[in-house]
């Protein structure tokens, strides 16, 4: 909170600008006989300032998840949502990704994270009525090189793709210029990356969306398991800048996570591998996540509407918003679609 804001007599504001005290919270963290010293203020001067800070403090007042629910207008960042770029999967995540937070996409090899992610960088240039946040987005690859050809061939498809969109909005968004690429060989240039190179991308305004294809490859490499525990310490520092971040300026954060196979007892006495793995990086990742999603490939082909295209899921594993839930979905030449479920009766 601003001194300014504060009703303070000039005498008093210029004493605490001369005094240097930046914060307002200082007044209850600072001793009385300490502040006199630092201001050269009387005793009564001190007491004012507590009780007007006290006061200004207390206007914060509590707001219920019910209202945030009901009130939408009062509190639009926390109903907007990041589209997909397909109504089926915006109605399965209730609109799409939330502002705030990082959301987690998982799955095996080839269940279409990356081909999410790069739709998404797409989606989010679109303006605000069309489910985007006008502005570009930051790619962040960690083990294979940018899909740039991909992202052509998508780009190439919007009209097709996003037909909900007027051709002249289209038209005129230069998808391609507004995605910026990293590439983060190992872990102390991610570190770099999220720390110093994303704030000044997230200040300037031109950048609403953060991608990073994949948080785990990294991790894997550089630790082994007995450096469990500095592993942790990294993760939850990476995740809390990515966390600030987010709020800081509403913006999404996408990370991509690959999936561990795990053995349980029974399984491990007929040498079978559990299904679909879990998502690597363990406990300590999972409590930095908003939401996560698990995506798979399924053995059956997509219907006929989608021809050659192989049947996907993808499921919501846990999030605020949304229960535990899923959808089919599919990956072809326009990019990822949800599918109907009529049309798989
Ligand atoms: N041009 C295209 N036309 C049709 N389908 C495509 C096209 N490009 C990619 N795909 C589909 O997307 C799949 C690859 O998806 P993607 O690269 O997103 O996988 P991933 O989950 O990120 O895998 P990994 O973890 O190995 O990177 C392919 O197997 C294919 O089914």
């Amino acid at each position: 909170m601003d001194w300014e804001r504060l009703e303070l007599s000039p005498r008093i504001l210029a004493a605490i600008t001369k005094a240097n005290l930046k914060s307002t919270q200082s007044v209850f963290v600072v001793s009385v006989p300490e502040l006199q010293n630092l201001t050269k203020l009387s005793v009564g001067d001190i007491r004012k300032m507590q009780k007007e800070v006290a006061t200004a403090l207390g206007k914060h007042e509590m707001v219920t998840a019910l209202q945030m629910y009901s009130e939408k207008m009062q509190f639009p960042s926390q109903h907007q949502k990041l589209s997909l770029g397909c109504k089926i999967l915006d109605s399965l995540l209730r609109g799409g990704i939330p502002l705030v937070g990082i959301s987690e996409f998982a799955g095996e090899s080839s269940a279409g994270k990356t081909q999410i992610g790069l739709q998404l960088c797409l989606s989010v240039q679109y303006p605000v009525e069309y489910g985007g946040l006008g502005a570009g987005a930051v790619y962040i690859c960690t083990e294979d090189a940018f899909p740039s050809k991909r992202l052509q061939q998508l780009i190439k498809s919007q009209r097709r793709q996003r037909s909900d969109v007027p051709s002249d909005v289209i038209r005129k968004i230069p998808f391609g210029d507004n995605i910026f690429v990293e590439h983060a060989a190992d872990l102390d240039m991610l570190t770099n990356c999220i720390m110093k190179k994303l704030p000044v991308l997230l200040l300037r305004g031109v950048v609403r969306l953060i991608v990073i294809d994949s948080i785990a490859a990294l991790f894997r490499c550089e630790f082994t398991a007995k450096d469990s525990f500095l592993k942790a310490k990294h993760l939850q520092t990476l995740g809390a800048k990515l966390q600030e971040l987010s709020s800081r300026f509403l913006t999404p954060v996408l990370c991509i996570n690959q999936v561990t196979a795990t053995v349980n007892s029974v399984q491990n006495n007929i040498g079978l591998l559990e299904k679909n793995g879990s998502p690597s990086l363990g406990i300590c990742w999972s409590n930095q996540l908003l939401m996560r999603v698990m995506v798979t490939r399924t053995p059956h082909a997509a219907p006929q509407d989608y021809p050659g295209c192989v049947l996907r899921t993808m499921e919501v594993i846990f999030a605020p918003h949304v229960p535990c839930s899923s959808c089919y979905y599919t990956v072809d030449l326009d990019g990822v679609k949800g599918i109907d479920k009529e049309s798989l009766r």
